[in-house]
């Protein structure tokens, strides 16, 4: 398992390949949405706790959120898209402001979690590639 995190430069965007659909098959769907979960926890102690709501119920709807995502990303029901219409991550991030340090934190947070996940690496590196990635797209302020 390699946790590579590529070196991001303001204002490019990388080509991002989707997940392998058998992360999700192999996980299911309650199995994402625990992952999901587990990573929000550990945002919500982290460096970047303020970004998110602190309130508990709206705490728990970004969880949901989040998890409908990566579903549906993953090839499985657009719950996004029923939830929240279009994905358009980028400008769904803008009124946060994303530095690279807040992406590392984040991308960390998801290291912690995959860690401690029981599955087979070729999957995890799967779902890292494409988070590692598409994280820098969500990058909208260069330094703090
Ligand atoms: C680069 C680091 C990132 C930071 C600091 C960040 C931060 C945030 C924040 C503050 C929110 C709003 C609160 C919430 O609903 O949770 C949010 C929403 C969300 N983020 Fe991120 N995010 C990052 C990367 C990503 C990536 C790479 C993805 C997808 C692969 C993603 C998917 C989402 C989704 C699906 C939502 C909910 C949007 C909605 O329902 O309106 N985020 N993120």
């Amino acid at each position: 398992m390699n946790y590579n995190i590529t070196q991001a430069q303001f204002g490019v965007r990388p080509p991002v390949t989707k997940p392998s659909p058998r992360f999700l098959e192999v996980l299911q769907e309650d199995g994402l949405r625990q992952l999901v979960s587990n990573h929000y926890d550990i945002l919500r102690t982290s460096q970047i706790k303020d970004m998110f709501p602190q309130d508990d119920e709206a705490f728990a709807l970004a969880k949901q959120h989040s998890a409908d995502f990566f579903i549906q990303i993953c090839g499985g029901p657009d719950y996004f898209n029923q939830n929240r219409g279009a994905p358009m991550m980028v400008g769904r991030h803008q009124p946060f402001k994303i530095t690279p340090k807040a992406r590392l934190v984040w991308l960390d947070s998801y290291k912690q979690v995959l860690e401690n996940l029981e599955l087979e690496d070729e999957l995890k590196q799967s779902f890292w590639n494409y988070i590692d990635v598409f994280s820098i797209w969500m990058i909208n302020t260069p330094q703090d």
